[in-house]
């Protein structure tokens, strides 16, 4: 627990996490309607690779095929860095510290406007130490059979693709041990909506007291 720690310049800073599929953007438009300030690492990451993207040269230096006139071909790069995980790592290495230069700026930004609470929606936020930024994390978790239900289901990625993905991230057990509250998503809405109240209410009990 780093229940009580500091809060940074008055501003609680929460992460937010979970493997893929496991209900970060859903737990994480809960966390919005209830004020929080929520940066989103994979829409940062489609903004880097989306047209006139910051990342999409070095990008398309390291997979060419998967960069034409200027536009990133998604499904290309999957099966690229699927197929070699030594192209996955390389492209992590030009992604992240693109995220983490984004996050900050995003980190100033609240801070300016006085945010009480913002968010880090940040699949990898163990996997590349960012947890250090944050006051508290929340892990999102669904049992691995949900989970692999609802990405397949999505229609964009085969089996193999998902499992590969899985395998890049941290065992869904060790991320809960290793958060300060753990959000269950595979039952219904209602009691995910539950559990987020909870935590935002423990917040607010501490911004009272002082501490996070
Ligand atoms: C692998 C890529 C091409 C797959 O693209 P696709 O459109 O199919 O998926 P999308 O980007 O929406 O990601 C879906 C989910 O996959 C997982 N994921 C993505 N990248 C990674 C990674 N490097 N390691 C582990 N999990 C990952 C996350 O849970 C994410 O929410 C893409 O995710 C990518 O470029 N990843 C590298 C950047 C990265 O590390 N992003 C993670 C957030 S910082
Ligand atoms: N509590 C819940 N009850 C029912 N369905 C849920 C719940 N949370 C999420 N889902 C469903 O699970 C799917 C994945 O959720 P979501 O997109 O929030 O996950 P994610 O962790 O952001 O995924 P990714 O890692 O791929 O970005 C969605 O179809 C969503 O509707």
């Amino acid at each position: 627990m780093r229940g009580h720690r500091r809060r940074r310049g008055g501003m609680a800073v929460v992460g937010l996490t979970g493997g893929i599929g496991m209900g970060k953007t859903t737990v994480g438009a809960m966390l919005r309607r209830l004020g929080a300030r929520i940066f989103d690492a994979d829409a940062v990451v489609h903004r880097l690779q989306g047209p006139g993207g910051r990342a999409l040269p070095a990008i398309g230096r390291l997979v060419p095929g998967a960069v034409r006139d200027g536009v990133l071909d998604r499904a290309a790069l999957r099966r690229a860095v699927v197929a070699d995980p030594a192209l996955f790592g390389k492209l992590e290495g030009i992604i992240h510290p693109m995220v983490l230069e984004e996050c900050h700026a995003f980190l100033r930004a609240a801070r300016r406007a006085r945010c009480p609470i913002v968010v880090l929606d940040i699949p990898l936020l163990y996997e590349a130490g960012m947890d250090a930024l944050c006051d508290r994390v929340i892990a999102v978790s669904a049992p691995g059979g949900v989970q692999r239900h609802r990405v397949l289901a999505r229609g964009h990625m085969d089996r193999a693709q998902v499992e590969a993905i899985i395998a890049r991230q941290m065992d869904d057990r060790q991320r809960r041990a290793r958060a300060d509250h753990v959000i269950r998503t595979g039952l219904s809405r209602a009691l995910a909506w539950r559990q987020v109240r909870a935590v935002v209410a423990s917040l607010r009990h501490a911004e009272e007291r002082g501490s996070t």
